[in-house]
């Protein structure tokens, strides 16, 4: 996932290695005309494919994408409408146009000035205003080499237009001028007005609208020109296939326009880009693809796959930009799962204690803890308050309940922390807590959770979690990483190292535990101050769950600014907890305090429902109580809850509810298991991945 900055690094890093814009850009506009003919071909004169062309890179891809349909489906299987003048072109754009009239590509451009003693060609601009059918104007490319008058309408159009409506200079060409016989296709431009009929024309009748206007490059919002024509776009209701983002919507952000196009694919090149699944980018790109066009390794952009570290790419880099980011996928996220031994017994999958579920919301707990059992937790204690306690108990039998002090109205009491701490200690291996779900704020709550974070007193080892690893199988999770388990060297697989499962604020106190914060465990933490939690003894292992107005109380920002800026808010969130962040959402993000990060692009707005955070968090603590090192625990917590959420909904955005999700948990975790969904097998093209491959398996249809 990159931001333009990172793009325009990596082109550089291209280069560098020899792989100049030219070898990219026929990359890019060859495979994505390859995938085009998968999703909407076959192409044919009848209904011919439509290129929008702009005249900068963007452009030049969508002309490479033209002339290989051409070239398979003969030329006029294709229109290419280049939204520029030609003789304005400059480098790749340039070149890619005069291959189009060697190709003899039907093309059409914007008029312009004549090139400095350029010959006033037979093919005479028409002036506005002097009545339709007069001259030909358009630029319909002639025969290689030659310049031909094409015949007025031959796109299809009823004929040329004479009204050249009030266009900013800056965009305005020079309408009704002589023929632009600059440029190396020869080909003459058309004024504003009838290059526009002509290309409403042609959409009209077309298979697919390519929208190749702008790219990386946007700056702003698209102006008035290039916003007339994507509205022409638009208004056909044909399907549009996006290469690289749909135009205009910024590439770092997800801003757009009304005018951006609602693509129904987007072949986006190298990597994709932030702002693809941020803002309103998911909604304006559709199904995204991302396109290998041969980067060199060391830009880090794979095609899908988790593993690794994120690349680099400082918050902002340097730019303005966000930091990169991996995009999970089923295959990498396969490989961080726990092994669960042939003779695994429960103390091997951990034990998790759910902290929470004050009077009137119980629930929350239960679903935290029902989804921990689920995920595979060996044992599922809820930890609440004593008036709640049968409450508690009636949901599922497999889960244990430890009744702790409570006030008089039913709220947690101070107390409870080393109660809890005690009940703890009686157990043997692993126990992992998820602090939050029901908690409430009351002063009781946030006494226990100062201490059970250790930040109520000075730091102290538990002398009594050594002994209580003494009795674990000698593959015990946190004893050594399963054979052939990613992360033995520091990846994200990577066990968390041995003592770091405990570390006590004092022997006879409450005892640090790998931690799950969530809910109201989180805004009790903004309460003591998110950096405070760097300082928590032993640095034991740390997961925070936050949704976006969780995370603004952590950080102090603002809600929409955590929103506005998603990428660096999680970022912020590790760095200054020093601990694992998970800012929820459409497109969930991970970061880890080293910089990593990580995106979710799974899940859907069916999820938007109470209980499904509490369900998160269960999930997140039993990878912790498998084993899991806390970055590794949280990203394959946040794709198997996303899975789940999907497998649990009739279609995409139908309403789930937490318990559904909690049930489909099983066939998430297997479905994962076996790579699936997959992000290349369905396309069978090499270099192709989808960056939200679909549910139905391997065999799902493409369109
Ligand atoms: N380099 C690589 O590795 C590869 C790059 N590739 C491709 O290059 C693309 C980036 O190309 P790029 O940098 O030329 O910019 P691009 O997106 O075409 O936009 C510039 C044009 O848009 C115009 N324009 C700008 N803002 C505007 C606005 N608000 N409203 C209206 N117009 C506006 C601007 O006009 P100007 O402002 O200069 O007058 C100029 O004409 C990238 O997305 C990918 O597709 C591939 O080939 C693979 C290899
Ligand atoms: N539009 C969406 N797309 C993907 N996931 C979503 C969407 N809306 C919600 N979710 C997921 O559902 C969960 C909601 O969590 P949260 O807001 O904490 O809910 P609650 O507090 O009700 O438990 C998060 O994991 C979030 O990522
Ligand atoms: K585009």
């Amino acid at each position: 996932m990159l931001s333009a900055a990172a793009v325009r690094r990596g082109d550089r890093l291209a280069a560098d290695a020899g792989l100049g814009g030219p070898v990219l850009m026929e990359t890019a506009g060859r495979t994505a005309a390859t995938l085009l003919w998968k999703v909407a071909g076959p192409f044919s004169a009848r209904q011919p494919v439509v290129v929008l062309a702009g005249g900068g890179n963007n452009g030049g891809d969508g002309m490479v994408l033209a002339r290989w349909v051409a070239r398979w489906a003969g030329p006029a299987a294709v229109k290419v409408f280049l939204l520029a003048e030609p003789g304005r072109l400059r480098g790749e754009a340039a070149v890619q146009w005069s291959l189009l009239a060697r190709a003899g590509v039907p093309a059409f451009a914007l008029a312009g000035e004549p090139a400095p003693g350029a010959q006033q060609g037979p093919h005479q601009h028409q002036n506005p205003g002097t009545g339709a059918g007069a001259a030909p104007v358009a630029a319909e490319f002639p025969e290689p080499g030659a310049a031909r008058p094409p015949a007025a309408g031959s796109a299809g159009a009823a004929g040329p237009h004479t009204e050249t409506g009030p266009q900013p200079a800056a965009d305005r060409p020079a309408a009704g001028g002589p023929p632009a016989a600059a440029g190396a296709g020869s080909g003459v431009g058309l004024a504003v007005d009838p290059f526009l009929d002509h290309l409403e024309a042609a959409v009209a009748r077309a298979r697919v609208v390519v929208d190749a206007l702008l790219g990386v490059g946007v700056r702003g919002a698209p102006r008035p020109l290039a916003a007339r024509a994507l509205q022409v776009v638009g208004a056909a209701g044909v399907p549009v296939f996006a290469l690289d983002l749909p135009s205009g919507l910024d590439t770092d952000t997800g801003e757009a326009a009304p005018v951006v196009p609602r693509a129904t694919w987007t072949a986006t090149f190298a990597a994709a880009k932030w702002g693809l699944v941020l803002g309103q980018g998911p909604e304006r790109a559709g199904q995204v693809f991302v396109v290998d066009i041969g980067w060199p390794q060391e830009t880090g952009t794979g095609v899908g796959g988790t593993g690794g570290e994120a690349e680099a790419g400082a918050p902002g880099g340097g730019t303005g930009g966000f930091p990169s980011a991996r995009v999970l996928d089923a295959a990498g996220v396969a490989a961080l799962l726990p092994r669960r031994p042939w003779d695994a017994h429960k103390g091997w999958a951990g034990h998790v204690v759910v902290a929470g579920g004050r009077p009137g919301q119980v629930g929350a707990a239960v679903l935290a803890g029902t989804a921990a059992l689920q995920a595979g937790a060996g044992t599922v204690t809820l930890a609440v308050p004593a008036p709640v306690r049968t409450e508690a108990a009636v949901h599922r039998p497999e889960i244990m309940t430890w009744a702790l002090p409570a006030t008089a109205g039913g709220e947690w009491d101070a107390a409870a922390a080393t109660a809890l701490a005690q009940r703890e200690r009686e157990r043997r291996g692993r126990v992992v807590r998820v602090i939050g779900p029901g908690l409430g704020q009351s002063p009781g709550a946030a006494a226990c959770l100062a201490a059970w974070l250790g930040l109520d007193r000075p730091a102290a080892r538990d002398p009594a979690e050594g002994a209580s690893d003494d009795d674990r199988p000698a593959d015990a999770p946190h004893g050594r990483p399963a054979d052939g388990a990613p992360g033995t060297d520091g990846e994200p697989g990577a066990r968390a190292p041995e003592g770091a499962a405990a570390a006590g604020s004092a022997a006879d106190g409450p005892v640090c535990r790998p931690t799950v914060l969530d809910a109201d465990g989180l805004n009790l933490a903004a309460l003591l101050g998110i950096d405070r939690l760097r300082e928590r003894p032993g640095s034991f292992p740390l997961v925070l769950t936050p949704h976006p107005g969780e995370a603004a109380r952590l950080l102090g920002w603002t809600t929409a600014r955590v929103q506005a800026e998603r990428p660096r808010a999680a970022v912020e969130l590790a760095r200054r907890a020093g601990a694992v962040a998970v800012l929820k959402g459409a497109g969930t993000l991970i970061a880890g305090p080293g910089g990593e990060l990580y995106i979710c692009t799974r899940g859907h707005p069916g999820m938007a429902s109470a209980g499904m955070g509490d369900a998160l968090a269960g999930i997140v603590g039993a990878f912790l109580a498998q084993g899991l090192e806390p970055l590794a625990a949280a990203l394959v917590a946040v794709f198997v809850h996303a899975l789940a959420g999907e497998l649990a909904a009739p279609a995409e955005g139908i309403p789930v509810q937490a318990t559904q999700l909690i049930a489909r948990l099983p066939e998430a975790l297997d479905r994962i298991r076996r790579g699936s969904p997959g992000s290349a097998a369905a396309l069978g093209i090499p270099g192709v991945a989808w960056l939200r491959p679909p549910l139905e398996g391997d065999g799902a249809p493409v369109s």
